[in-house]
């Protein structure tokens, strides 16, 4: 039920990382630019390598794990559509790590990311935001255990940003396992059951997101005075 880093190192990126996450929750990764956010995550995902470290999926080593692909699905940041295919084509691909052609999974996925009567446009000719949803749908269409997912509200809307977390919350619920990188600090702090930050390749909290973001810590290491307004659950960042 663990997805686990230990002392993940690598050269200009990353400074002895350690961490355990668990399935059934939200964590967030935040940091200012550059932190090596999208570096942790990608080695969660399997998908770089360090200088050293490892990282265990249930105890079993990344690097020998056969299954990681269906196991983990990984949206990267900012994803571009390169292929001329459909809609419905692209979600399929989330399919491949099963070996499949199973369409309820699909169809889940399209309507969990407002899809419906899109599913034979071409994905190239959709807007950011469309193109987004379409490569999250895909993610979700290959039912991994663990979503690992790189800014996946940078290019939503607000009612769509909703839906989203919305669905990642009752995926996780469920007893999935949901790994965001977010620069809103507030969806972070009113959404995520658990936040890491990076500074500089360090990671310099691991908490839930009251004490992980307070604003002594945004201070430090985003170099911001803010306070937070509203109540638990719905606050809104302010600048001091
Ligand atoms: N392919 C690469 N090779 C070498 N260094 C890299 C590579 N990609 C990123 N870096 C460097 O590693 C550091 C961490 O980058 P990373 O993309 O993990 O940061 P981030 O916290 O996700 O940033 P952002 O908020 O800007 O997306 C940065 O200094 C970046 O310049």
């Amino acid at each position: 039920m663990t997805l686990s880093a230990q002392y993940l190192s690598l050269a200009g990126r990353l400074e002895a990382a350690s961490c355990a996450l668990e399935k059934g929750g939200i964590t967030a990764i935040c940091g200012p630019n550059g932190a090596g956010k999208s570096s942790l995550l990608q080695i969660l995902a399997g998908l770089l390598e360090t200088d050293a470290g490892e990282v265990t999926l249930d105890g079993e080593s990344l690097a020998s794990l056969e299954s990681r692909a269906k196991r983990l699905g990984y949206l990267p940041q900012a994803p571009e559509i390169a292929w001329d295919v459909t809609v419905r084509s692209v979600v399929e691909l989330g399919r491949i790590p099963h070996r499949d052609a199973a369409t309820a999974p699909v169809e889940a996925a399209i309507a969990a990311m407002d899809l419906a009567g899109y599913e034979s446009r071409r994905a190239q000719a959709l807007s950011g935001g469309e193109q987004a949803r379409v490569l999250l749908a895909r993610v979700l269409a290959g039912e991994p255990e663990w979503i690992l997912a790189d800014e996946p509200l940078a290019a939503l809307d607000i009612g769509h940003q909703q839906a989203l977390i919305g669905h990642l919350k009752r995926e996780a619920r469920a007893g999935r396992g949901v790994v965001l990188v977010l620069h809103d600090l507030a969806m972070a702090m009113n959404h995520a059951d658990r936040v890491l930050v990076l500074d500089e390749g360090r990671l310099v909290a691991d908490a839930g997101p009251a004490e992980a973001l307070s604003s002594e810590r945004i201070a430090e290491v985003w170099g911001v005075e803010t306070r937070w307004l509203g109540e638990e659950g719905a606050r809104a960042l302010a600048h001091a």
